[in-house]
C-alpha cells in the first residue's frame, strides 16, 4: 500500500488494524499487507514504490498487488468532500505536449502510456464493501487551482471523479515489476479554485481509515487469478 505522506500511511494502517505502528524504514505491516509513505508527486511515488518492490523481490517475497492510497481532490458534484473513490482507471492527465490544437497525450505522440486499469474484480469488491464510487482518478503534477482547468480536465476525461499526484507513478513502478495496481482516494477538497479554508483533511483521513477497515478481507484474499 503506497501513500504519499506518513499521515495517510497511518490512516490506512489504523483502518487495517487499530494500533498498527511503523517499524524500521517506516513500513507498517498488517498481516500480509505492508503500508508505506513513498513521497508526494508522481516521480517520488514511482521511485519510492519501485525501491520497495525491488527490495521485496530481492528478498524472495514479492508483492502481488500494489495500491496507491491517500487524499485527493474530487470533481463536483460526483465526488463530494468526504467521499471515497476507487479508480477503475489510473490516468496521467498532464503527460503530453501542448500544441496549437490543445493538449496531446504522449500516446498520441507515438510513445509511452497514460492509463493503467486496475483488476476489475478488486475494483468491484472494494467499491461494494465501502460504498465508494468508481471512475477515473487523474494523476497531476500541478494541483488544479481554477474552475477553467477543472473544466478542461473533465472535458478531456469525462469519467474522472478525482485527481491526486501519485497514482500513475505508483502504477508505473508496479508495471515495471509485472504487478497490477489499484488506487483509492478519500476526497479532501473539491477540484477547482484554490481555497485552503475549504480543505477537510481530517475528514478525508477518517474516511480512509473507515474504508481500509472494510478493505482488509478483500486485500488479504486477493488472488491474481480471480
Ligand atoms: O496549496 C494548495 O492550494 C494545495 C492544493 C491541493 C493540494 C495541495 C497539496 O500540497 C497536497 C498534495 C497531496 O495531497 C493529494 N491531493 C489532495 N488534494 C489534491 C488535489 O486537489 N489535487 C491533487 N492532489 C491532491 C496529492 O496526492 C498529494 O499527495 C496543495
Amino acid at each position: 500500500m503506497a501513500t504519499a505522506v506518513p499521515a495517510e500511511r497511518d490512516a490506512v494502517a489504523s483502518g487495517l488494524s487499530a494500533g498498527a505502528v511503523p517499524a524500521d524504514g517506516g513500513v507498517v505491516s498488517v498481516g500480509r499487507v505492508d503500508v508505506l509513505a513513498v513521497g508526494v508527486g508522481p516521480a517520488a511515488a514511482a521511485a519510492g514504490t519501485a525501491g520497495v518492490l525491488a527490495g521485496a523481490a530481492a528478498r524472495g517475497v514479492p508483492y502481488g498487488l500494489v495500491v496507491s492510497a491517500g487524499i485527493g481532490g474530487g470533481f463536483v458534484p460526483d465526488a463530494p468532500v468526504g467521499s471515497l473513490v476507487v479508480a477503475d482507471a489510473v490516468t496521467a492527465a498532464d503527460l503530453g505536449a501542448e500544441t496549437a490544437d490543445g493538449f496531446v497525450p504522449v500516446t498520441e505522440l507515438g510513445f509511452g502510456r497514460v492509463t493503467y486499469e486496475p483488476p476489475d474484480a478488486v475494483v468491484r469488491r472494494l467499491a461494494a464493501v465501502s460504498g465508494a464510487a468508481t471512475g477515473t482518478v487523474l494523476t497531476v503534477s500541478t494541483v488544479t487551482g481554477s474552475a477553467e482547468r477543472a473544466a478542461e480536465l473533465r472535458a478531456r476525461h469525462p469519467r474522472a471523479l478525482a485527481e491526486a499526484m501519485e497514482g500513475f507513478g505508483v502504477a508505473e513502478a508496479a508495471a515495471a515489476h509485472g504487478l497490477p495496481v489499484c488506487e483509492v482516494r478519500a476526497v479532501s477538497n473539491p477540484v477547482g479554485p484554490r481555497d485552503r479554508a475549504a480543505w477537510r483533511i481530517g475528514d478525508a483521513l477518517a474516511a480512509l481509515t473507515g474504508a481500509f477497515g472494510k478493505f482488509a478481507p478483500v486485500l488479504e484474499s486477493w488472488n491474481r487469478h480471480d
